[in-house]
């Protein structure tokens, strides 16, 4: 973490000290939430959707803070500690985030995509810190706070970042990559999310190729080459090409810069081949087609800072993915649950039905299936394509959750029969039927945007199966 005297953060977020008298003390930390301070911390009031954080300042310098920032509209500064004062505490939290950042001068990896940004950023941390002090986002903190967070949250002796950047409308991630200028920045792919805000998939793809703004010059894209239109806007005349840009192109299709050459689903992941690693077979300890083609853009990253074929496969072993991406739970009866609920987009709900209906199972394959949020005015066809992707000779029961969900069940009407899809708008009759239905032969698919919190139904069905089932 940042640790610095007040003198020198002031200089860095562009601040000003209140009191020259506190140019010397020490600062170790920065924090957002007063109910989270840690001592000698700087606390950072945020201006938030329900909340001023200039409101708790005052408890945060009592509860150990060293100082805070202040900003110049918000009238007199707090007492107890040291103050900086700003114009704008969220534009200096990430001007002194990416002075950090310059100080300590590590390798920026950027990722970012529609689906995959988490776990690629997982994949390339665990190829990277076998041979090099890696730091990287922790969960999903990949916005214009949390990439700020992240960044001072990391070590001086840190040789490369790997930084996740999110997006939901235009210019967010040009900020994100201009806060973290890139030396490699990656694009898993271009799917749906945010579709609302974007309009259309060109324009969420050139939302991603805004992470080009901020790349070092000489730095290396890579990027999916199945989604033409990446390299349609690249190619656009208009389209802002950084200096001494290079390109590397990974995905399914044979004109790609690597391929799979060869992939087996066995009990515990994925085996592959690539087009560049030849013979060598890579075992990935994940489900799904789409994970193999996320560590190709991870074995992209790991060959450009070279690290060696023994240090890939160490780094493939060990790999540890953050909760709720495709996350295969053996519970103590022998039900199995597969918890996807961080997210979902039309692409990775196909993906997910992928993985669910490739299982081996020798009680019934169920998928339970929330809202697809942020999907704008078409958000009911792409439910209702989802429906239409449910094979019901490899699915045998569809409970869906939300009235966007309602969809895919009236969709999958028309291929299952009946007394094979149940439709809810309420979590607790959802939960009284699932629990009711499944044994612990099953293998169990929950999947639906954040908003809908589908862990919690997932959590109820691990209780009532290690209460009931034998
Ligand atoms: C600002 C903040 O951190 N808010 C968090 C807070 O929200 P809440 O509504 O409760 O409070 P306010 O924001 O109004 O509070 C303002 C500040 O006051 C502080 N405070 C409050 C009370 C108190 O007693 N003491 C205090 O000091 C407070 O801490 C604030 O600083 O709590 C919520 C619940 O924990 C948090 O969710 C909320 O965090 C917001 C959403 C946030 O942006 N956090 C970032 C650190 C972050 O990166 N969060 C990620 C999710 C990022 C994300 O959604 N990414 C998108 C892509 C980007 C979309 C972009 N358009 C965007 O806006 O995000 C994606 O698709 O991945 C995470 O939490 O995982
Ligand atoms: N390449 C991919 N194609 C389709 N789906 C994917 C891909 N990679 C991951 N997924 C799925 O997308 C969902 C989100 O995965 P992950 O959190 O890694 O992506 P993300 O881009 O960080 O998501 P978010 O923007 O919601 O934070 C999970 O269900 C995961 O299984
Ligand atoms: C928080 C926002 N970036 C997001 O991921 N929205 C999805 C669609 C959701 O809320 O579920």
């Amino acid at each position: 973490m940042i640790i610095r005297t007040l003198y020198d953060i002031a200089e860095m977020c562009g601040g000003e000290l209140s009191s020259a008298e506190d140019k010397d003390i020490e600062i170790k930390g920065v924090v957002t939430d007063s109910r989270k301070i840690s001592p000698a911390c700087l606390f950072v009031p945020l201006v938030g959707d329900h909340f001023d954080g200039h409101h708790y300042a005052a408890a945060s310098l009592a509860a150990g803070a060293a100082a805070a920032l202040w900003q110049r509209d918000k009238g007199p500064a707090p007492a107890g500690g040291g103050v900086i004062l700003v114009e704008d505490t969220l534009a200096a939290l990430q001007k002194l985030s990416s002075a950090y950042l310059g100080d300590i001068a590590p390798r920026v990896v950027a990722v970012t995509g529609s689906n995959g940004k988490t776990t690629t950023k997982d994949m390339i941390t665990a190829l990277l810190e076998v041979q090099y002090k890696v730091h990287k986002t922790q969960g999903n903190f990949n916005n214009h706070i949390g990439l700020p967070l992240t960044i001072l949250s990391m070590d001086s002796d840190v040789e490369i970042a790997v930084l996740e950047m999110g997006m939901s409308s235009r210019g967010e991630i040009s900020l994100l990559s201009r806060i973290a200028p890139p030396d490699v920045a990656v694009i898993t792919n271009v799917g749906e999310s945010h579709l609302l805000q974007l309009g259309s998939r060109k324009e969420i793809a050139r939302a991603k190729l805004e992470i080009v703004d901020g790349l070092k010059p000489g730095g290396l894209l890579i990027y999916n080459g199945d989604e033409p239109l990446l390299a349609e806007v690249l190619a656009e005349p208009d389209f802002r090409t950084p200096e001494g840009l290079l390109t590397f192109r990974f995905g399914q299709a044979a004109d790609n810069d690597d391929y799979p050459t060869g992939l087996m689903t066995h009990s515990a992941g994925m085996i592959f081949t690539s087009q560049l690693h030849g013979q060598r077979a890579f075992t990935l300890p994940l489900p799904g087609q789409h994970n193999v083609i996320n560590a190709l853009a991870a074995l992209a990253v790991a060959r450009h800072y070279d690290v060696t074929e023994e240090n890939i496969a160490a780094g493939l072993s060990g790999l540890k993915l953050t909760g709720m991406r495709i996350e295969v739970i053996e519970t103590e009866s022998g039900l199995v649950l597969l918890n996807d609920a961080y997210n979902a987009s039309p692409t990775s709900m196909r993906a997910a039905i992928d993985v669910l209906q490739s299982m081996k199972c020798s009680g019934s394959r169920i998928a339970v299936l929330g809202d697809m949020l942020e999907l704008g005015p078409e958000e009911i066809m792409f439910h209702r394509q989802i429906g239409s992707y449910l094979d019901p000779k490899l699915t045998d029961d569809v409970f869906t959750f939300g009235p966007l969900a309602a969809h895919i069940a009236a969709a999958a009407s028309e291929r299952f029969e009946a007394g094979h899809l149940f439709a809810f708008t309420d979590k607790e009759a959802l939960i009284t039927a699932l629990n009711a239905k499944c044994s612990e032969k099953d293998v169990v698919l929950f999947k639906a945007s954040r908003g809908m919190r589908l862990e919690e139904v997932l959590h109820r069905l691990k209780d009532h199966s290690e209460a009931n089932f034998n």
